[in-house]
C-alpha cells in the first residue's frame, strides 16, 4: 500500500561560475536534504548546472545517462538511497541538443528522461526575448513513474502554460507533476504562482515549481520562488529569491479528499469534448 505522507525536497540552487562547482555545490545541498532533512525525493532546478543562454546550452551539453553530471548524481542516488529529479541540464544526442530532466532511483538506476516539449520563445521588446528553439530541438516523450506508489510526472518550465500537457498527465495517472523550472523576472510575478496553482486544482495533482536562486548578474535573471501546490490549488510552501531549501512532508491523502469532495476528473463530458494524446 502506497504510504499516506513522503518527504520531498525542492534545491532552489545558487549559480557558480563553472559546471564543476555547480555540480559539487548541488551534491552537497542533495546529502543535506536526505541526511539532515530525511529526503526520499529530492528535486533540482532547470539548466541548474550552466548559463541558462543559447550559447551555453551547446557548450556544456552531455550525454544523457552517462555524461559527467549524470554519473554525479546516479552514484549520489546510490549513495543515499533516494529518488533524484535531476532539474535540467543541456543533452547532446545525435548532433541535436534538448533540454532535459533526468531521474534517477535509490540504487542510482536511470529510471529515464524527459526532453522538454515546448521550447521557451518569448519576446518583449526590451524587456525579455529568448529562443530555446534557436538551437534546441523539442521532445515528444511523456516521462512517468512511481515512488513508493506515487505516480509522479515530469515538465519543464514553459510546458506549464500548457494546460493540455498537464491534462495529458492527468490521464497518464500522474498525481504529483514535477517542473524544474527558471522562469524569468518580468512574468514570474504574474505567472509563476498562478500557474501551479491553476494546473494543480485543475487537474487535483500536486505540482513542484523548483527553480534556481536569481542571480541579477546574469543575461537571464532567473525568478526564483520555488513553490510547491496541493491538490486543492493551495501553496503549501514558497521560497523566495536566495537559495534555500524547501522541505515538506506532502500529504497524499489530499488526493482522494478532493477526488471524492470535488469530483470534476469523473464528470467530463468526454461525450462533448475530448483531450487525445497523439503517439
Ligand atoms: N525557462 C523557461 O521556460 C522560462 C519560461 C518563462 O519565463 C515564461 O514566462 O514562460
Amino acid at each position: 500500500m502506497a504510504p499516506s505522507k513522503i518527504k520531498i525536497a525542492l534545491l532552489q540552487l545558487d549559480s557558480f561560475p563553472t559546471k564543476q562547482a555547480a555540480i559539487s555545490n548541488a551534491l552537497t545541498q542533495i546529502r543535506s536534504a536526505a541526511k539532515a532533512k530525511g529526503a526520499k525525493l529530492v528535486i533540482l532546478p532547470e539548466c541548474w548546472n550552466s548559463t541558462y543562454s543559447a550559447d551555453e546550452f551547446e557548450r556544456s551539453a552531455e550525454k544523457i545517462p552517462g555524461g559527467e553530471t549524470s554519473v554525479a548524481l546516479a552514484n549520489t542516488a546510490k549513495e543515499l538511497g533516494i529518488w533524484l529529479v535531476g532539474g535540467t541540464y543541456p543533452e547532446v544526442d545525435a548532433g541535436k541538443i534538448h533540454n532535459t530532466c533526468a531521474v534517477f532511483g535509490p540504487q542510482g538506476e536511470f529510471i529515464g528522461k524527459y526532453r522538454k516539449m515546448h521550447l521557451f520563445d518569448m519576446d518583449i521588446p526590451g524587456i525579455c526575448t529568448f529562443s530555446e528553439s534557436s538551437v534546441l530541438t523539442p521532445g515528444k516523450e511523456f516521462l512517468t513513474f512511481s515512488v513508493e506508489g506515487l505516480n509522479v510526472g515530469i515538465g519543464i518550465c514553459y510546458d506549464q502554460r500548457f494546460p493540455e500537457f498537464a491534462a495529458i498527465h492527468r490521464q497518464l495517472g500522474t498525481d504529483f507533476l514535477i517542473f524544474p523550472s527558471a522562469f524569468d523576472t518580468y512574468t514570474g510575478p504574474m505567472h509563476f504562482e498562478l500557474i501551479a496553482r491553476a494546473r494543480a486544482l485543475d487537474n487535483s495533482m500536486f505540482v513542484a515549481l523548483c527553480a534556481p536562486a536569481r542571480d541579477t548578474s546574469k543575461d537571464y535573471v532567473a525568478y526564483g520562488y520555488s513553490t510547491l501546490c496541493d491538490p486543492w490549488g493551495r501553496v503549501v510552501c514558497r521560497a523566495g529569491e536566495h537559495p534555500e531549501m524547501l522541505v515538506v512532508d506532502l500529504d497524499l491523502t489530499l488526493l482522494e479528499d478532493i477526488k471524492k469532495k470535488i469530483p470534476v476528473l469523473k464528470q467530463k463530458r468526454n461525450d462533448v469534448y475530448e483531450l487525445v494524446r497523439k503517439k
